[in-house]
């Protein structure tokens, strides 16, 4: 593994890593904000994963989560939201390909041999950073914005006993049903359905839940709200009576001004599951 940056920050340290994935079969770059109390030992972490478009930084510079995680002294990992690099599938559009790994291991081409962001998400880069860096495994939550809102939602009711909280800024919540999800799927797993389903938040709700509280955001003028469809989330929660908060919150759009105006609730409401014994 290679430092790409260290930068001492509240504290603590934001890191930039690089390192070859063998999930991924090409080089990943990721953020880790460590706060100061990681000098003494392991701390709590929040993974947060990124949307459309997004590398390791956009979240890392514009969230504004490193002050509230330093107050909690919990950390914070960003990873790149696909693989990337000459010899990696890609597509003209900006919401399939590179920047748009949808959290999922492709099995159609041309995605199949780098597209596993499941897995890289899942196991490698977890195990990667409990070894390297002082974080306490037994202590994780998971959050994300729009796309990465989909995947820490799919992820923490995949993995049950993984995370001890969820949260989301405006998630893509039902996939399935949405042109955010239907194109991707479709690209990355193929045509049989069934294979969606686990990576579908809405479908993953109705059949097993999560074992924890969940906080979702999104705003009334997101921009993409119709593609998000928080409204079956919201169904699913309510027929399941999973504990959940769900906020429309009035005026915000999809942006990380939107994000990282409700970034200290998500960081509070994380921290208390994660102090929790
Ligand atoms: N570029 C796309 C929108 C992509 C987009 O809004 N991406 C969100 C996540 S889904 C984001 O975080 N963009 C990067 C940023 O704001 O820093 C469009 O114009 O339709």
């Amino acid at each position: 593994m290679e430092t790409v940056s260290e930068n001492a920050c509240l504290g603590g340290v934001q890191g930039v890593y690089r390192h070859t994935s063998s999930a991924t079969g090409c080089d990943m770059t990721f953020g880790l904000f460590l706060p100061a109390e990681a000098k003494d030992g392991p701390v709590p972490v929040l993974w947060y994963l990124s949307g459309l478009t997004c590398t390791h930084e956009n979240a890392m510079v514009k969230a504004g989560a490193q002050g509230w995680a330093a107050e909690q002294g919990i950390a914070l990992v960003f990873p790149d939201t696909s693989p990337r690099g000459e010899g990696v599938a890609d597509h003209e559009d900006y919401d399939l390909g590179q920047g748009a790994g949808f959290y999922v291991n492709a099995t159609q081409e041309p995605w199949a041999p780098h597209f596993r962001m499941w897995d890289y998400v899942a196991e490698e880069l977890p195990a990667l950073v409990a070894e390297h860096f002082a974080i306490d495994p037994e202590r994780q939550a998971i959050t994300g914005h729009s796309m990465g809102g989909h995947g820490a939602l799919t992820l923490a009711m995949n993995l049950p006993g993984r995370y001890r909280s969820v949260s989301a800024f405006a998630p893509i919540s039902n996939p399935t049903a949405a042109d955010w999800g239907r194109k991707q799927l479709t690209a990355y797993l193929g045509d049989d359905e069934s294979t969606w389903a686990k990576h579908d938040a809405t479908l993953m709700m109705k059949q097993v839940g999560f074992d924890g509280p969940i906080l979702i955001d999104t705003g009334t003028s997101d921009q993409f709200i119709d593609l998000l469809r928080p409204e079956a989330l919201a169904a699913a929660i309510a027929e399941r009576r999973q504990q959940a908060t769900l906020r429309l919150q009035p005026g915000y759009d999809h942006s990380y001004f939107f994000v990282s105006s409700f970034m200290e609730d998500h960081v509070s409401f994380h921290a208390e599951a994660l102090y929790r014994d």
